[in-house]
Order: C-alpha cells, then structure tokens, then sequence
C-alpha cells in the first residue's frame, strides 16, 4: 500500500492497486447505463430526439425549454470500493447520485441494484432499498432535537420495527464506532457540528445498508473537521469494506478517499478513473484543467515514473513497491544517493533515479515507464 512522506500529505491516496483498479472480476452494486435526466416540458422525448440529444446545455434549454441534469450516462459501482461523483455545482452529481434510488425518477436508461432492476421496483421495493439497501447520508443530517444521541441513531432502527433492547445495543454500538462514546446521552444541540456528522453518520451505519451514498457531507464543515470526517470514512470504509458513493465538488476530498472518481460535467461524465488516471491521464483539456494544480507527487506512483532497468540495475539499490508515491520516492532516491528498483513479488519492474522524477513532477512524463513525451 502505497504512503505518504511526513510532511507531504496534503492529498494522501492510499490505496491497493486491486481497489483502485477498474472492473477485472469485482462484484457490481450498481449498474447504470444510458441513463438520463431531463427537467422541464415533455422531458422525455429529449433523450430519443438525436436532434436535440447532442445539444450544448444552452442551446438546448433555448430550443426546447428543458435542462438535461444527467446526459446518457453509463458506469459500474463495484462491491468495496468508494466512489466519488465529482464536479463542480450545476454538473448533475446529486441528480444522478438520485436517481440510483429512484429519489428522482430517471427519464431513461437502466439502474440495476444487484442485477436487480430499480427502475421496476414498487414502493415497497423502493422503501425497502433506500432503508436497508442504498442509505443516504445527507449534508443535513435531519437529527430529531429532543433525542439523545443514542436515541437519534437507533431512530431508523426504530421505524425497521427492531426492538427496543435490540436496536439500542446497536445503536450504542455504532456510537462508539464513530468516535462518540461517552456522549450518547447528549442531545444534538450540545455536539459541534462535527459531532453531529458523526451522529448522521451512526444512523446511516446502524441501519447496516450494503451501500451509502453521500451528498456532500461535509461541505458545511470547517477545513479541518471536515480532514478528520474524510479520514474518519476512509477508517471505515477499511473496516467495513462497505461500497460508497461519495458526491464532493472538492478534488482534494476526492483524491483523498475515492478509490475511482467519475468527474461530471454537463451531465456527462468527462472522465472516469483512478485518482492516478485522473491526475496522470486526464482525458481532455478540461480535465487537465482541473487537475493543474494538484501536487503530482502526492497521487501519483512509481509505476509512472519507472524506466526498464540497465545492466545490473536490477538487483542494487533499495527497492520499493509499485504503488509507492512519487514523493516517498523521491525521499528513498534522495536519501540512497542512487537509483532505487521498483519491486514486486521479488520480480524487478523498473528503475526510479532522479531524472525519472523529476520528470513526473515537472509533467514531463508523456507515458507510464517513464517514456518522456515529445
Ligand atoms: N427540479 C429541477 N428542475 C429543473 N432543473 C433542475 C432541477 N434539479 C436540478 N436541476 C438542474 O439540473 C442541473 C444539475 O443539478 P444538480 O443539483 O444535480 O447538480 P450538482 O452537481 O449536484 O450541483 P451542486 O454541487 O450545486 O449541488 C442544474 O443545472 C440544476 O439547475
């Protein structure tokens, strides 16, 4: 698993390669294809009308009246991983992030839960799924005031019909799960802010949902509460391995916790990846945008800045593994002097020297391998 160097963990992104990769062989939660959502007077001829389907944003609220929030978009969630929908306000996050669970009814396209098709569900397939299945843990987490903080997480258990012995044991469980123990007999107005996150936070997990889904939890919350709350769902999704679909406009946040980030725009999504494609492989100009600023050396590993080895190179110098950051490189390299090898399982992948990274940080790696690009 990849680490960060103290002192450079701004945007710490450890992550396993088998997490981070994209389908070979992972389960899939949620499977979404060519769906769409459109707003506005007879919303659903817009996604057959070829005429009108490609149009710019603008030009088809000027021609039809309409606002497509989720334009023909398709993408797998895999058992285990986190998520993020990730884009800036307007760019259809919370429309699409919705229409999973039907809180917005797609306009087409499929949604499949487990093969199973959402689209089709009744009301009490619906409820059911939103409360056991698929939770959401909103920005505002609704607490009821006058209960304590055991009784606000037991809350949802309450309306499952759970009894009473029962769901408190839970409850008292998920307290000290998230970091709140000691304080379940406060009431909301007694907690910071961050606290009451973490109250939220606890109902959703009480309710043991095979996937939570997050609208921008944390936007409200100051810098560095917010690190802690960001930190706190990477701890447990670790834990707990439980699926996640995180909704952020923060590309730290992103980086941070996503194992896959889908980076909308327009109700499309422009690019769909790893936080090291994003960063290291951006698809277009406007993904390239919003990334320029992102320190390189943070995301990005060693598999990208490698070259093949030389005569003898292969069995010298320290060696580290393929998922080491470019900035923990950098420190290895520094502190040898030398080349280090990049290893794994005792074979030799590639060399790391200087020059290599350098490279990656000043964005003058073309290629992974450390093929410098014309
Ligand atoms: N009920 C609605 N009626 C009409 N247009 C809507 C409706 N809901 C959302 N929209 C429009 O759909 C587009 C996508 O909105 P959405 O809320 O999904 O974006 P978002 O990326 O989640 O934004 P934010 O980060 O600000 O929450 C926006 O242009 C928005 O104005």
């Amino acid at each position: 698993m990849a680490t960060t160097a103290a002192g450079a963990s701004e945007i710490p992104n450890a992550r396993t390669p088998e997490s981070a990769s994209a389908a070979d062989g992972r389960e899939v939660v949620f499977s979404v294809r060519h769906l769409w959502k459109v707003f506005g007077p007879k919303a659903e001829r817009i996604p057959e009308d070829t005429s009108v389907a490609k149009l710019s944003v603008q030009e088809l609220r000027e021609q039809t009246g309409c606002v497509a929030a989720v334009r023909d978009v398709s993408f797998d969630v895999h058992k285990g991983e986190v998520f993020v929908v990730m884009g800036l306000s307007g760019s259809g996050k919370s429309t699409l992030v919705r229409c999973l669970t039907r809180l917005i009814e797609p306009t087409s396209g499929e949604v499949e839960m487990d093969g199973e098709d959402v689209c089709a569900m009744d009301r009490n397939a619906l409820r059911e799924l939103r409360r056991r299945r698929a939770a959401m843990v909103f920005q505002h987490f609704g607490l009821l005031p006058h209960r304590t903080v055991v009784d606000n997480v037991a809350y949802g258990l309450e309306i499952q019909g759970m009894g009473k012995a029962e769901r408190r044991e839970k409850a008292n469980e998920m307290v000290d799960k998230v970091g709140l123990a000691g304080m379940e007999k406060r009431r909301p107005g007694q907690l910071s802010g961050g606290q009451q996150q973490r109250v939220g936070l606890a109902r959703a997990l009480a309710a043991d949902p095979e996937v939570l889904l997050f609208d921008e939890p944390f936007s409200a919350l100051d810098p560095l509460i917010r690190r802690d709350m960001q930190e706190e769902v990477v701890r447990l999704h670790r834990e707990e391995g439980r699926t996640m679909v995180f909704i952020t406009h923060d590309l730290a946040e992103a980086l941070r916790i996503g194992d896959r980030i889908a980076l909308m725009r327009d109700g499309e999504i422009v690019q769909l990846g790893t936080p090291e494609e994003i960063v290291g492989s951006p698809a277009d100009d406007y993904v390239r945008d919003f990334v320029r600023d992102v320190p390189r050396e943070q995301v990005l590993t060693v598999r990208r800045a490698m070259r093949p080895a030389e005569d003898g190179e292969a069995d010298e110098g320290p060696a580290l593994g393929p998922d080491t950051l470019i900035s923990d490189a950098i420190e290895a390299v520094a502190r040898s002097g030398g080349a280090a090898r990049v290893v794994d399982g005792g074979r030799c992948l590639g060399i790391v020297d200087h020059a290599c990274l350098l490279n990656v940080v000043a964005r003058l790696d073309g290629a992974p391998h450390g093929e410098v690009a014309a």
